[in-house]
């Protein structure tokens, strides 16, 4: 039996065989269509409150590159928005394509951007991150989509310094006094939607908070990123790229935005 991943025989097409949850009704990511967008007026901004001191290791899982932090207490939190309470930040980590015109999970007015960041936060008020899994309201997740272009943001710098610590599956190295609050773009803008992990078990336990403007990285910052490998050391080289899982049925959500 292979474990799930993103190649033919484990792909997103074949997760359900294992995952029955992937044919569930509140799937991500989703296409966003503008014109379907319904702009909501009460939705408050959000804001993130990070300890730089509460990251503590990046890792190669050989499915994507994670920054974990410490989430055994409210140190690193995202508040208001569509969430109510605070959600403590537990990882974050990336979804790339093999060039730089796709890459990310979700897909906005037909545009894939090369890249997709995920800052995965949860609700304590459910005990623990397991306990969170079964809720509605127990997972909240911030996109940020990663654009290549002329003006790369330095803050990516940090993450992709690191890669090559990191190159193959296993490998982790220490990731400290870092706030992810420094790659968030200029605008607050974004929309909301109630949806799923876009990796197995695909539990529809998050509130997604996909960030309007993207922030640019360069195409070797891409590179950089393609270099990381699904393999683990001494094994044969098997590069860590296209690890986005395609649009999934919306089935009469509604997709909320924070702006006109
Ligand atoms: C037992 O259930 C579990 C549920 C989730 C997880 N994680 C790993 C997942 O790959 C995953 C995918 C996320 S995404 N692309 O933001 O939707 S967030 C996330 S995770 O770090 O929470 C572990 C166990
Ligand atoms: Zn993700």
């Amino acid at each position: 039996q292979s474990v799930w991943g993103y190649d033919s025989d484990n792909g997103p097409e074949r997760w359900h065989e294992n995952y029955p949850m992937a044919k569930g009704e509140k799937q991500s990511p989703i296409e966003i269509n503008s014109k379907d967008v319904q702009h909501d007026s009460s939705l408050a901004p959000w804001h993130a409150s990070y300890d730089p001191g509460a990251a503590k290791s990046i890792l190669n899982n050989g499915r994507t590159c994670r920054v974990v932090f410490d989430d055994t207490f409210d140190r690193s939190v995202l508040r208001g928005g569509p969430l109510t309470g605070a959600y403590r930040l537990r990882q974050l980590h990336l979804h790339w394509g093999s060039s730089d015109d796709h890459g990310s999970e979700h897909v906005i007015d037909g545009v894939k951007y090369a890249a997709e960041l995920h800052m995965v936060h949860w609700n304590p008020k459910h005990g623990n991150f397991a306990g969170a899994l079964k809720q509605p309201d127990g997972v909240a997740v911030v996109g940020i989509f990663l654009k290549v272009g002329k003006t790369p943001k330095p803050e990516m710098k940090r993450i992709l310094e690191e890669i090559d610590n990191i190159k193959t599956k296993g490998k982790e190295a220490p990731f400290q006094h870092f706030d992810p609050s420094i790659l968030f773009p200029k605008s607050r803008d974004y929309w909301t939607y109630h949806g799923s992990f876009t990796t197995p078990p695909c539990e529809e336990c998050i509130t997604w908070i996909l960030l309007r403007e993207p922030i640019e990285v360069s195409s070797d910052q891409m590179a950089k990123l393609r270099s990381l490998s699904k393999n683990g050391e001494n094994e044969p080289v098997n590069p860590l790229v296209d690890n986005w899982r395609p649009p999934q049925p919306v089935k009469g959500r509604i997709v909320r935005a924070s702006f006109k």
